[in-house]
């Protein structure tokens, strides 16, 4: 890592000419340093003002007329010495300054570097500065306000509670053993703590039931588009796209490479992948468009098996059938426009050809249930590495639970929840080392 105490320097907005640019600067000699550069004296400047004057190189000419925003340690983002120089948005005046300002000392930041600070700096938590992250990158309304809800107190204040719970229960415990005699705190019995337990448990499930889908809108369905040659899945992708994006023909066998669509159906949207229909072939460049196909179905969210509605099925259909048997799946029957000679339960009419699919993507909204979900107060986490850890803290609350179903004793079960709580407090980026004997005494006042 490099050195904390340096003061660093990076634009804030993008190198591109515009009407003003922003470049950002951190660390304990921002003042003495800009200072060097900028006509007015602003070693007394105060924190939160705005100063209006010209960046020169030091040899007495003139870079840019600016306008500096000043913040002073701890009252800044970072909470260290700030300062924002608005300069002209040129990219040519916009590298002059940060030039000028690297041959002063200060060092190009790196990436998320100020909002590393903020964090090291108590500024803000781990879960708010993924939430920044987060927010940049939000690519629809519903990931942007669960976003914003995490950069506020509410992902924080939802970690917080779930510690809170099973502080509570870890502190039962550990006084019922290490005070039997302290009469102030009930008795845990192993029904008790059975029902607590498995009302955490639930807890945490909930909030995974609730973050899939947000992972669902954040990413998109993946979603295959699966069926023997020639049915008509690449016509399928293009009226789905609504754009002539793969090759179509009456030769059996035309798709050979996987060909790649989003669609956007309100509330999420599909990640489609036409796919080189299946069959047994000689051909090794058919083959190996095959393979991949098989590879897609395996990793596929969501599969559309599409046949031909003009014809009886074939053994090829069946393979396919069970194939996927076990997998989230639609059976498109296409070329209906042809008569249908297909009879067959649960499945959706279409033709690709002339564009009539409205029922097959009704039913694609009716399997993935996104509305349900109610994104200002719901028990809910986006971020990818806050739900992996989530995964760890329910498998540890299953074993507890179990184990104290088995009959195991609570002393030895409340291991699992200390993982847990563990699990908890990295989620927060705190160390693992805050001694849980502390919390619990603080709660408890055992000391009174
Ligand atoms: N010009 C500018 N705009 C910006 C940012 C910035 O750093 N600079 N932000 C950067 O991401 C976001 C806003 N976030 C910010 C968060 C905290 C502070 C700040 O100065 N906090 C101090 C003082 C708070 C107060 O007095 O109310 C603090 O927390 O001590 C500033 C911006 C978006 N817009
Ligand atoms: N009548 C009719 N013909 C269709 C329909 N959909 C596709 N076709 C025709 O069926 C033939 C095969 O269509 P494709 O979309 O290339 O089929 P595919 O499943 O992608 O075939 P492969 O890539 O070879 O696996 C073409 O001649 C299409 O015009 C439909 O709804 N009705
Ligand atoms: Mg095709």
């Amino acid at each position: 890592m490099k050195y904390i105490n340096d003061t660093i320097v990076a634009s804030a907005s993008a190198l591109v000419n515009q009407s003003i640019s922003i470049i950002r600067i951190s660390g304990s000699d921002t003042y003495s340093l800009v200072d060097k550069v900028f006509s007015k004296d602003i070693k007394q400047q105060k924190g939160y003002t705005l100063i209006n004057g010209y960046i020169h190189d030091g040899k007495g000419n003139k870079i840019d007329e600016v306008v500096l925003a000043c913040y002073k340690a701890p009252k800044s983002f970072t909470g260290e010495d700030s300062i924002e120089i608005n300069c002209h948005g040129g990219i040519l005046v916009t590298q002059k300054i940060i030039k000028l300002l690297l041959n002063l000392g200060m060092r190009m930041a790196e990436r998320g570097e100020f909002s590393k600070r903020a964090y090291l700096n108590n500024k803000i938590n781990l879960v708010q500065a993924e939430a920044i992250n987060d927010l940049i990158f939000a690519e629809n309304d519903a990931t942007l306000k669960t976003a914003i809800n995490s950069l506020g107190s509410f992902t924080t204040n939802l970690i917080n509670n779930l510690s809170d719970d099973l502080l509570a229960l870890i502190a039962q415990v550990n006084v019922n053993i290490d005070y039997p005699e302290y009469n102030d705190i009930e008795a845990v019995t192993d029904e008790s703590m059975t029902t607590a337990v498995d009302q955490f448990l639930t807890k945490i499930k909930t909030i995974k039931e609730h973050s899939e889908i947000t992972q669902i809108i954040k990413n998109g369905v993946e979603t295959a588009i699966i069926g023997k040659p020639n049915v008509g899945k690449s016509s399928l992708l293009n009226a789905l796209l609504k754009e002539d994006k793969a090759i179509v023909s009456e030769i059996q066998g035309t798709t050979r490479d996987l060909v790649e669509g989003k669609i956007n159906l309100g509330d999420f949207s599909l990640n489609l992948i036409d796919t080189a229909g299946i069959r047994e072939t000689e051909d090794q460049i058919e083959k190996i468009g095959i393979a991949k196909s098989k590879a897609i179905i395996a990793k596929a969210q969501l599969i559309i098996l599409v046949v031909d509605g003009s014809k009886e099925l074939t053994k090829e259909d069946y393979d396919l059938l069970k194939l996927i048997a076990d997998k989230n799946y639609i059976i498109a029957v296409n070329k209906t426009d042809l008569g249908l000679k297909l009879q067959m339960e649960g499945t959706i009419k279409i033709s690709a050809l002339k564009q009539d699919i409205n029922n097959l993507i009704q039913a694609i909204k009716n399997k993935v249930v996104t509305t349900k979900i109610d994104f200002n107060n719901e028990l809910l986490l986006t971020n990818t590495r806050q739900l992996a850890y989530l995964d760890e803290i329910e498998s540890n609350i299953s074993q507890a639970s179990e184990e104290l179903k088995n009959g195991v004793s609570v002393d030895l079960v409340v291991v699992y929840l200390q993982k847990a709580w563990n699990l908890l407090l990295s989620i927060q980026g705190k160390d693992n080392q805050i001694n849980l004997i502390d919390e619990i005494f603080k709660r408890f006042c055992l000391g009174k």
